[in-house]
């Protein structure tokens, strides 16, 4: 488990205040506020269907593209929301990475992954895009292995290095923050461990928040925890606390394994 660190100290990079969301009719998530601290790992943990994903989603605005899906309150970046209608949202995404489940490279050379979102932001020479995506495969850990191929198709390589080409692909934007998404439920555990150690480097550079039904993970791999349950906060704060002295029962009873 992380050792204890005091969140109080770190200056909050985003903050959720009021924030509630729905599809339709239905209501996913329920007035949550909290701040998520610059330079450290947050997980979003709780049973099934309580709201994660969808938390993680509006932060980029992905769900802007789910009919009948609305938000309301504030996602504050920098004093700015990110739910409001004039936000650029092509910006917003290269501010905010994302890192899904399942590894989704393009189908494509290792290289043109990494280089996709670089040659889509910025206007950079040949040298200038190789450094880009050296440096992001080094990021990843993933340049030793893949190096002498940089030409072959992405789809080559094996699960646990195509979701570390897909954080090659997030970093290489150089975003504030980068949302991961459940990135190791498709992995085998040594791939995993792989990702959990790269949190621990990536987050010297980057404040990450990441879902995962997987309390060791959250344990290990985590700073703050965030508990979510039927779409409502129960409880925040470091993760350290949370795992073993938690405010509320039902967290406990969570984090236990009693019931999720
Ligand atoms: N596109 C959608 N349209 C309608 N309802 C949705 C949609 N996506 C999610 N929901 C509903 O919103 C609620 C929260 O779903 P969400 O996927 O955010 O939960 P989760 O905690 O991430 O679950 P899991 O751990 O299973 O991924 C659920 O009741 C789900 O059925």
């Amino acid at each position: 488990m992380q050792e204890s660190v005091d969140l109080d100290d770190a200056p909050t990079l985003l903050e959720l205040r009021g924030f509630s969301c729905w599809y339709g009719d239905f209501q996913a998530c329920h007035d949550i506020s909290l701040a998520i601290p610059a330079n450290k790992v947050t997980a979003f943990i709780g049973p099934s269907g309580c709201g994660k994903s969808t938390l993680l989603r509006w932060i980029n605005r992905m769900n802007d593209l789910v009919p009948g899906a609305r938000a309301e309150g504030q996602v504050s970046l920098h004093g700015e929301n990110l739910l409001d209608r004039s936000v650029d949202v092509v910006s917003l995404r290269r501010r905010i990475g994302m890192v899904f489940q399942r590894p989704n490279p393009f189908s494509k050379s290792i290289y043109d992954n990494v280089a996709f979102g670089p040659r889509l932001h910025y206007k950079l020479s040949r040298s200038q895009t190789d450094d880009l995506v050296e440096a992001s495969l080094r990021g990843s850990a993933l340049w030793d292995e893949v190096k002498d191929r940089l030409k072959q198709s992405a789809l080559g390589l094996s699960g646990g290095q195509q979701q570390r080409l897909c954080i090659a692909r997030a970093i290489a934007a150089e975003p504030e923050i980068l949302l991961m998404d459940e990135p190791c439920s498709a992995l085998d555990p040594k791939s995993t461990v792989a990702i959990e150690d790269l949190m621990a480097e990536l987050k010297k550079k980057y404040t990450i928040a990441i879902v995962t039904h997987n309390m060791q993970q959250a344990a290990r791999a985590s700073d703050q925890t965030a508990f979510l349950f039927e779409g409502k906060l129960i409880e925040c704060g470091a993760t350290r606390r949370v795992f073993t002295k938690p405010n509320s029962e039902q967290t406990e009873n969570y984090i236990t394994g009693r019931f999720g």
